[in-house]
């Protein structure tokens, strides 16, 4: 069934788990997604970010948010790292039941400002917000303590900014990145500052940039013919303490294009004659299927629903 972010996140952070929030952009990432959650009765996020509305349109959205109502365990729909007011608007009117709005790049003034308007339109519809305090950023351990200052998210001011925006949860920056290369080995996680934020903030946080990027899965992009280079993603055992301090919503992309292309790349590789694209993206769709099963029992979220 279609719900809000916040009917999601709220009982994760109250009973000690994460929710997996996956981005899509097709039919096959979203059949893997709810097919995944429903198998092992999993709560789950369906993000779209706004490549994602731009790549797929109506076709995208209206799928979406039908397969979500149809969904036998609770899913919301949610835009990732809306960039406007006008972005969460759009979002809004197609009946997505979460929102993000990321001005973490702004001044805190801006954020707050920017925030707190979203806020208060997707309130009145009864849609809940996720908002951004802190710069993503792979740093190493050794960095200087202002430096970390500069770019993670300041516990102090992630109280004040959740009590003034009204916002239902809160993306933190402590030490994750997007994408597939996150630091040389294992990125270093600021836990105490995570541990710290938590005991201020009492709404649901949100951990961007925690894809794995296995090692398995990246020689099987490599083998397949795909070109990657020093990739290195967030240590599970790290996922799972964040989870025990306080993050409810972990976001995966990478991993779920990494498996898919693998499989795509291997497929073709494998049957030079095949032009059927069910034959390919089948089996990709499997692979997407199999990592989101795995983090969903990594975020401790099986059986929840
Ligand atoms: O936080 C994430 C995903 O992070 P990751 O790249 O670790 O999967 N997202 O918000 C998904 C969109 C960013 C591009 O990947
Ligand atoms: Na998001
Ligand atoms: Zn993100």
């Amino acid at each position: 069934m279609l719900v809000t972010g916040l009917e999601i996140l709220r009982k994760a952070r109250a009973e000690g788990y994460g929710v997996g929030a996956f981005n899509t952009n097709n039919m096959e990432f979203t059949q893997a997604i709810l097919e995944a959650a429903e198998e092992i009765k999993s709560p789950v996020i369906l993000a779209l970010s706004e490549g994602a509305m731009k790549y797929g349109g109506r076709a995208l959205t209206r799928m979406v948010v039908a397969l979500a109502q149809e969904a036998r365990v609770p899913v919301a729909v949610h835009l990732d790292h809306g960039s406007s007011y006008e972005s969460v608007l759009k979002a809004l009117r197609e009946g997505f039941t979460s929102v993000m709005i990321d001005k973490s790049h702004e001044d805190f003034e801006t954020n707050v400002r920017e925030t707190k308007r979203v806020v208060e339109a997707a309130h009145a519809v009864g849609v809940t917000v996720e908002a951004e305090l802190g710069r993503l950023a792979g740093i190493e351990e050794h960095v200087a303590v202002d430096e970390k200052d500069a770019l993670l998210t300041n516990p102090e001011e992630a109280r004040i900014f959740m009590e003034r925006t009204g916002a239902d949860y809160l993306a933190v920056a402590i030490g994750t990145s997007h994408g597939a290369y996150k630091g040389k080995g294992r990125p270093f996680i600021d836990h105490p500052r995570l541990a710290r934020i938590a005991e201020l903030v009492p709404a649901p946080l949100v951990l961007h940039g925690a894809s794995a990027v296995p090692q398995e899965l990246v020689e099987r992009f490599r083998a397949a013919g795909g070109e990657i280079g020093e990739a290195s993603g967030i240590h599970p055992e790290d996922i799972k303490k964040a989870i025990s301090l306080g993050i409810a919503k972990i976001n995966t992309d990478t991993d779920l294009r990494l498996a898919f292309t693998a499989l795509v790349r291997e497929t073709l590789g494998k049957n030079p004659k095949e032009f059927d694209p069910r034959k390919y993206l089948g089996p990709a769709r499997e692979a997407v299927k199999e990592v989101v099963k795995s983090r969903m029992e990594l975020f401790g979220s099986v059986g929840r629903a």
